[in-house]
């Protein structure tokens, strides 16, 4: 038996906000993929025209979609260079992940290579975009529903510390079981990296081929786009390891929500800056583009540079690349970092995050909003994350977390947030 109505504080604004939600966040993805087709691409605008079941549904997209989550489960239960273990669990126990996501990412790479060699035509995916996603909208709410039922013959030690309100919309959104998993098959940690973030760079490329058949060559801006989002998909692949110690795992259940942002939100919102590109052209002069790249690797040496830091750190504390570091002791045994980047501000990892973003949607140039969604969705969605780590971190450490704001005022960015 699991235990019902548990006390931990309603977040997003409970069952009426886990509601709204379910219903706003398909519905927004579906106006971005309508928007960035049209000719005035207005973000805040109505889209150019409401789609019928008919352009909505495919059994051919439905299919397609499968058989991708069916691949990645295939590359997923490929032996691995490495076997991780996670945090312990309530019960005291870690569960075991296989390492083996880049060579998922090779391995799809050589997979659609073979494909278009025998002439799989890539170039059309962008006309299958809409289909795809409302199919894959379709398999997270299925698959939340499957996931929901699991929980209730999960034991007790196995429920996420959140979603377990008794409410069974909140939780369905939420997510009860916190590692739901089917032998060596971790649901959430091969949602999390796999399917949505390799299918995201898959999109971007299909946009770019679709492109360079267009107009004849692919565009510098495209490119750029291109080229940023790979290295970040490839980073998060490499440092697959890291993710083991992400609130997402080591908190948050698996419902709708994350099952729906892993691998719907994701490929079809995270996309939209080329899906942009391909319908409006922009031209980008080199000294420009230079500046961008400059920006980007900016962000992505404070992001990877801070969560470097705080992983090799919360492995092992002695090892030489952080042992100099200053550290605030805790009542868990467990150290803070107070010099280096998380001297700088309590989120680093978030401000190169947010400058990498930044990075992706300039050359789209400033003549539209929309490419600057995934900007201003990502902010909120920091801002909302990091009041959420902080109320944790603050019931974790107590006094000593405290001390760590005194020390560090700044949340994400210096002397202003
Ligand atoms: N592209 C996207 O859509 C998204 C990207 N991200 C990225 O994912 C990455 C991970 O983010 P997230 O899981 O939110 O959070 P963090 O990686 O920032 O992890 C927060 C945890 O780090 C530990 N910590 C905090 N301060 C310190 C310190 N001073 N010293 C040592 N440990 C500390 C605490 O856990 P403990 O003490 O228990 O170790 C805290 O709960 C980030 O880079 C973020 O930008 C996140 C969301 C969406
Ligand atoms: C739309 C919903 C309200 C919220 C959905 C949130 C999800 C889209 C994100 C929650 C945490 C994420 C992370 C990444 C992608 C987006 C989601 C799933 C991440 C895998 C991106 C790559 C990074 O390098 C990372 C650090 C591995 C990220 C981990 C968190």
């Amino acid at each position: 038996m699991t235990p019902q109505g548990s006390q931990a504080p309603l977040e997003f604004g409970g069952p009426l906000g886990a509601a709204s939600l379910m219903v706003l966040l398909p519905v927004t993805m579906l106006h971005l993929l309508l928007v960035a087709g049209s000719e005035p691409a207005r973000l805040l605008g109505p889209p150019p025209y409401l789609p019928g079941l008919e352009e909505l549904w495919s059994p051919q997209a439905l299919l397609l979609w499968l058989a991708w989550l069916g691949l990645q489960a295939a590359l997923y239960l490929l032996p691995a260079r490495k076997v991780a273990e996670g945090q312990e669990l309530k019960d005291k126990s870690r569960l075991q992940y296989p390492i083996n996501g880049f060579q998922a990412l090779v391995l799809t790479a050589l997979v659609v290579g073979l494909g278009v060699a025998v002439g799989l035509p890539l170039g059309t995916l962008p006309e299958m975009l809409l289909p795809l996603a409302f199919a894959s909208t379709l398999t997270a709410f299925v698959f939340s529903l499957l996931l929901y039922l699991k929980a209730l013959l999960a034991p007790a030690s196995a429920l996420a510390p959140g979603g377990n309100s008794g409410n069974p919309i909140y939780d369905f959104f939420l997510g009860r079981e916190l590692n739901p998993r089917i032998r060596y098959l971790d649901f959430k940690y091969f949602c999390e990296l796999r399917p949505g973030l390799i299918g995201w760079v898959l999109i971007n490329l299909a946009l770019l081929v679709q492109e360079a058949k267009l107009r004849g060559s692919s565009s510098l801006a495209m490119w750029l786009v291109n080229g940023f989002q790979l290295l970040y998909v490839g980073d998060a692949l490499w440092h697959e390891e890291a993710i083991l110690t992400t609130m997402d795992i080591t908190h948050d259940g698996f419902g709708f929500m994350l099952l729906f942002g892993d691998i719907t939100w994701v490929p079809f919102t995270y996309s939209l800056q080329a899906q942009f590109l391909l319908h409006h052209p922009q031209a980008l002069e080199l000294p420009m583009a230079s500046a961008i790249c400059l920006l980007n690797a900016t962000g992505y040496y404070i992001f990877r540079g801070a969560n470097s830091q705080k992983n090799t750190f919360r492995k092992n504390p002695s090892d030489p690349r952080v042992a100099d570091l200053e550290t605030i002791s805790t009542a868990t045994g467990r150290q803070l970092l107070v010099s280096g980047w998380w001297g700088m501000v309590r989120h680093p990892n978030y401000l190169g995050d947010l400058i990498m973003a930044l990075a992706w949607s300039l050359p789209c140039g400033t003549s539209h909003l929309l490419p600057y969604f995934y900007l201003l969705y990502f902010t909120a969605l920091l801002v909302h994350r990091e009041a959420r780590d902080e109320r944790q971190c603050l019931q974790k450490y107590g006094l000593a977390w405290r001390e760590y704001c005194r020390r560090v005022p700044y949340r994400i960015l210096p002397y202003i947030y």
